[in-house]
């Protein structure tokens, strides 16, 4: 199993091209499955779970190709309406592609997920809301089985949905089904994420007739069929923050190149409050990060989008780890996202977790350790708790990290960092 040597102290220096963002692409890669002509997507990145749902969509019958970060999907011959638990254990993304094959071929059996490392996840708002649209939803051995066939037309019909709570790739589900539903979709209290207003573009330029994306109401007239398109991935919020704490946590300066400023407002801001200097530059879609080191504890609360990002909870603590002062981290999406709290304790941190909040104490210095990966950010936390500790950090598991992170290791390489990947 692979692991990651990192040898700590190496302020970071130079630039580092944001890739396109996982949670854009999984979805968009998924609505491949409503066109009839191919879909043709750029600035997808080379990610695990990239890999996982092109398998997907080929054990289904689409036609893929890719020549670097172009990916090219053929939808007009799909044979199979199934994800199996195989594939949604490696990968919970699997689960967009329920709404896509309901609503273009009337069928799907899908895995329900399974509970993962960060806590339960159910997918019942999912369920819900295409009940909602009208399709019939048995759950049966572990399968989420889904049938349109009584309906008028075999089509989901529209439908006002509020969910009760904010769910990314909830919505996302929903709204490519109603994309091709009879009649108007209102999807009410929708998650606003950035990823979720890719999506919207691009099914839009497919065909779609989709307003309000980016904000808690969005609207879908559906249409009677979708056509493939051009499409670009959004860049990656989530990768960018995590180079943009990594060269405030050494004391380095990097510029982050394909960054967009306005997706990371929150984030921004916090770093600023722990002292860090930060210009951006809307023009080029480019974010410099100065720091020299010396940080100041900032408190932290997750929450869906605008808020602050829980995809960056985990690399936010590890900052607070290394400030000075006390900082509180409350995490209120996901019950159990602490995973990294033992590993950073075992490298000298000084944490204490009450429910879901954690209590941070700065320490003068983080120790090197060998340390365990347990998801994907609680990974990307322990690389940057590496790059500053002192003497060598030994993460095993990171192919979690591989699921998130393009070239990780190639890219901290170029800013000078000393990483390494070993088996
Ligand atoms: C592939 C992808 O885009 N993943 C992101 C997506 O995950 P994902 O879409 O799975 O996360 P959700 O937004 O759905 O989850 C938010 C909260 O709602 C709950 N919930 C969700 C659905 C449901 O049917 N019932 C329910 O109770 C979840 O357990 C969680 O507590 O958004 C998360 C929150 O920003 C991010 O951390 C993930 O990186
Ligand atoms: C939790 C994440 O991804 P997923 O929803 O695919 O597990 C993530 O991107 O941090």
């Amino acid at each position: 199993m692979d692991k990651l040597i990192i040898e700590g102290g190496v302020p970071l220096h130079g630039e580092v091209i944001v890739s396109g963002a996982k949670n854009a692409a999984l979805p968009i890669l998924c609505a491949g499955l409503l066109a009839e002509t191919p879909l043709v997507l750029t600035g997808v990145p080379e990610l695990r779970d990239v890999a996982s749902t092109l398998k997907l969509l080929d054990t289904m019958g689409v036609k893929v190709s890719k020549t670097g970060d172009q990916v090219s999907l053929d939808a007009s011959d799909v044979a199979s309406f199934e994800a199996t638990y195989e594939m949604v254990k490696t990968m919970r993304a699997s689960i967009l592609v329920l709404g896509p094959l309901l609503a273009r071929f009337g069928t799907a059996r899908v895995s329900l997920p399974g509970g993962c490392a960060i806590g339960s996840r159910p997918v019942d708002l999912h369920i819900k809301g295409l009940q909602a649209m009208g399709a019939a939803m048995h759950i049966t051995h572990g399968y989420i089985q889904a049938s349109t066939l009584h309906l008028p037309n075999r089509r989901l019909q529209g439908a006002t949905y509020y969910m009760d709570m904010v769910t990314v790739t909830g919505t996302e589900n929903l709204m490519m089904a109603a994309a091709l539903a009879q009649g108007t979709t209102v999807l009410e209290n929708a998650a606003k994420e950035p990823e979720v207003v890719d999506l919207a573009e691009c099914l839009n330029k497919m065909g779609a007739r989709i307003t309000g994306a980016g904000t808690d109401a969005i609207t879908i007239q559906g249409v009677e069929s979708l056509s493939g398109a051009n499409h670009h991935i959004v860049c990656d919020r989530i990768e960018a923050g995590t180079y943009m704490v990594a060269a405030a946590m050494t004391g380095g300066e990097v510029t982050l190149k394909n960054a967009r400023a306005d997706l990371l407002e929150a984030v921004i801001e916090k770093l600023r409050e722990a002292g860090v200097e930060i210009s951006t530059d809307s023009n080029s879609n480019s974010i410099t990060v100065k720091s020299n080191g010396q940080l100041k504890a900032v408190n932290i609360r997750t929450a869906p989008h605008p808020a602050f990002p829980t995809d960056m909870q985990a690399q936010f603590m590890a900052m607070n780890t290394m400030a000075e002062g006390v900082s509180t981290v409350v995490e209120t999406i996901f019950e159990n996202r602490f995973m990294h709290v033992q590993e950073l304790q075992r490298m000298g941190a000084n944490i204490e977790i009450q429910g879901n909040s954690a209590i941070v104490k700065g320490v003068p210095a983080l120790e090197g350790a060998n340390v365990m990966a347990t998801d994907l950010r609680a990974s990307a936390g322990l690389v940057l708790a590496g790059l500053v500790a002192e003497g060598e950090t030994v993460i095993d598991r990171i192919y979690h990290l591989d699921r998130g992170y393009e070239r990780l290791e190639e890219k901290l390489n170029q800013l000078g960092a000393k990483v390494r990947r070993s088996n």
